[in-house]
């Protein structure tokens, strides 16, 4: 039987867990026999590998984070560990890997199949939904959520005082969860890195809706803009306003997934596995227009995630 093993790596995402489940059920259905890796490519490295028993992978769905466990390793740039994990797979038999990962992970998998000719498949996992090519990263709806209910829980508190409330999204050089939070909490000011904008207009714009009676203000800073601190001091001064900053940090990256991301979980387990028995070698798994695909890794990797243009269309005269 050929060995197939399912590692999660990079920033842990909501849906981890849904999908690790799905590629082992999946896996062994399809006659192959499947792997767990644990710690990500630090386990790689170190040999935390075994095969997966049912109870590995019982009652896990509703679990947030990985049960695999996850690492960012240094030691995975260079070849002689490389080395070493490649022939820790080959002990056990194993010539298939799914990744359960971000753009970091992928590139080192890409750089292992250089190295190895190993055949892997990537499920995009990140909460920053930033990974080019896809619509879709396991992990973003349930950190919306998350993030939602943390941005009404300042609503709160905001509607009992007259001040200006800064919120400090996660997502590294992407906007996407920054502004889709400003939609989705009704917030007056929203700054991503994709969006110019323009403060000397959100002044004049927040005074003018001020004179007319707005008490509060809710601003959406996605990290990426480093902006979170000097906006906040910024409408003390301009708007002379009581203001406050909240950095979000890791909560956006907890929490039990919701029906969307165990669903797109299983979905992309399923296209991972049938990608490697269709022979397929180094395609990370995307979700685009509504339909499941598969991508090559060079396409990922060549080119720079886009913000969806509908998402700015209707978001944009927050930043002016
Ligand atoms: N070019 C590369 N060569 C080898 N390993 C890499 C490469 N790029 C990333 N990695 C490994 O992948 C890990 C995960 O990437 P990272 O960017 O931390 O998270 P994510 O996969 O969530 O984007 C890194 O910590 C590093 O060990
Ligand atoms: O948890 P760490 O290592 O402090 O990293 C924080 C970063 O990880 C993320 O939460 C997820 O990023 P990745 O998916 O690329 O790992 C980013 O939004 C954030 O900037
Ligand atoms: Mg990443």
């Amino acid at each position: 039987m050929e060995g197939i093993a399912i590692m999660t790596s990079g920033g842990d995402a909501a849906g981890m867990n849904p999908a690790v489940k799905c590629a082992v059920d999946y896996s062994r259905k399809k006659g192959l026999k499947p792997f767990l890796i644990r710690n990500g490519l630090r386990g790689m490295i170190d040999g935390d590998i075994s095969e997966a028993t049912r109870e590995d992978v019982s009652g896990i769905m509703h679990r947030g984070g990985t049960v695999l466990r996850s690492s960012r390793s240094q030691r995975f740039f260079e070849y002689d560990y490389r080395k070493q994990a490649y022939d820790n797979l080959q002990k056990l038999g194993i010539n298939k890997l799914i990744v359960i990962g971000g753009d970091g992970s992928f590139n080192a998998l890409n750089q292992f199949y250089s190295d190895f000719g190993v055949p892997f498949a990537g499920i995009p996992a990140t909460i920053d939904n930033d990974i080019p090519g896809t619509d879709y990263c396991l992990g973003v709806d349930t950190a919306l959520n998350m993030i939602r209910q943390s941005v009404d829980s300042i609503r709160d508190t905001a509607t009992s005082f007259s001040r200006a409330f800064v919120i400090e999204t996660m997502g590294r050089h992407c906007g996407y969860l920054a502004m889709v939070s400003a939609l989705s909490s009704g917030a007056e000011i929203c700054l991503v890195p994709e969006v110019e904008y323009d403060l000397e207009k959100i002044g004049e714009r927040l005074r003018s809706d001020l004179n007319d009676g707005r008490d509060y203000i809710i601003a959406m800073v996605a990290e990426g803009t480093n902006m979170a601190e000097y906006l906040t001091r910024w409408i003390k001064i301009n708007l002379n306003m009581d203001a406050r900053l909240t950095v979000l940090g890791h909560v956006q990256r907890g929490g039990s997934p919701t029906v969307r991301d165990r669903i797109m979980a299983y979905k992309f387990a399923v296209e991972a596995v049938d990608a490697l028995l269709d022979g397929e070698t180094n395609k990370i798994m995307i979700f685009r227009d509504g339909d499941f695909g598969r991508l090559a890794i060079d396409k990922v990797t060549d080119s720079k995630v886009e913000l969806n243009q509908q998402i700015i269309k209707l978001a944009e005269h927050l930043s002016h």
